[in-house]
């Protein structure tokens, strides 16, 4: 087994491994109702995940959030008895050793938590993201430069068109037809091959959509035949 370990001034850190979580119906806690708690809860807002926040005062728009429902406040410090049932914490308050504190207790509870002005308190990091439907670029410089993945996720966000998330959904489409009608993967796997290396993508860059369903159907009928 390989450990991979970079070297900075805290110390001997983990390269990070980037994974993609399910959150829905998970419980995701916020301490702090600032300006980094509200990007935070924004970010996270789309995932179905129950967001709790807990912070004395909260901004105007995490306000309305809890007004609608969309996530609970709690008006006041935070305790350890929060994390009950959490599975993921962010902490993000203007007090070092509540900070510090709320870390602590998450250590001890195994909750994994984003300490975000704090990076070798954290055990996650949150990527800057380029979503195009299903299809998903997660970008993280390792907490080097959070502006540079800002700007690398606004030049992606160029190059990579909607077209790119609408063939992903066909693509999803199409496995589950030929996962249920081709039953060796030797053939499937071809199949995948020359779609993906196809010029369906190309025809659908330039809004040809007609087109790309008749160079699949012409792909696909290569193994009906
Ligand atoms: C991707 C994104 C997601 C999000 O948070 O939503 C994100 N930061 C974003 C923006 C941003 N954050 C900051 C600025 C001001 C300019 C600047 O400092 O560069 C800007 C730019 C802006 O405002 O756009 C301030 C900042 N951030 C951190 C520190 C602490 C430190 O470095 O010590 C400081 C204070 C530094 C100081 O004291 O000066 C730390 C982290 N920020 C991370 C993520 C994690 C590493 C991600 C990676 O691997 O690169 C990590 C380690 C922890 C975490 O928070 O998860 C989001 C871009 C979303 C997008 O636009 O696409
Ligand atoms: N705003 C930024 O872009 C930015 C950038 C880098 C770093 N930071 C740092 O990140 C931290 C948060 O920044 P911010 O701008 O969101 O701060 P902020 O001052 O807007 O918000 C701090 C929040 O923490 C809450 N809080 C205080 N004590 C608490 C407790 N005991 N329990 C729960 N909540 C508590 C307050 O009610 C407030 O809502 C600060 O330490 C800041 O220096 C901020």
């Amino acid at each position: 087994m390989s450990l991979k370990f970079i070297l900075t001034k805290q110390g001997l850190r983990a390269i990070l491994f980037p994974i993609y979580l399910d959150l829905k119906a998970k419980t995701g806690l916020v301490v702090g109702g600032g300006q980094v708690a509200e990007r935070k809860i924004e970010n996270l807002l789309d995932y179905g995940m129950n967001i709790r926040v807990v912070s004395p005062q909260a901004r105007a728009r995490i306000q309305e959030w809890a007004e609608q429902s969309i996530i609970q406040w709690q008006a006041r410090d935070f305790c350890e008895s929060d994390l009950q049932g959490v599975f993921l914490a962010f902490v993000a308050t203007d007090n070092n050793s509540v900070n510090q504190a709320v870390v602590e207790a998450c250590r001890k509870t195994g909750v994994l938590i984003n300490a975000v002005d704090d990076p070798p308190n954290c055990d996650f990091y949150v990527p800057s993201i380029v979503r195009r439907g299903s299809l998903v670029l997660a970008i993280s410089t390792e907490g080097k430069s959070p502006f540079f993945a800002r700007r690398l996720r606004e030049e992606l966000e160029n190059t990579i068109s909607p077209a790119y998330g609408e063939f992903v959904e066909i693509m999803g489409e199409i496995r589950e037809e030929i996962k249920e009608k081709v039953p060796d993967i030797t053939v499937r796997k071809k199949i995948f091959e020359n779609l993906v290396y196809s010029e369906v993508l190309d025809l659908l860059k330039a809004g040809e959509k007609d087109k790309a369903r008749e160079r699949i159907e012409a792909c696909m009928s290569s193994w009906r035949d």
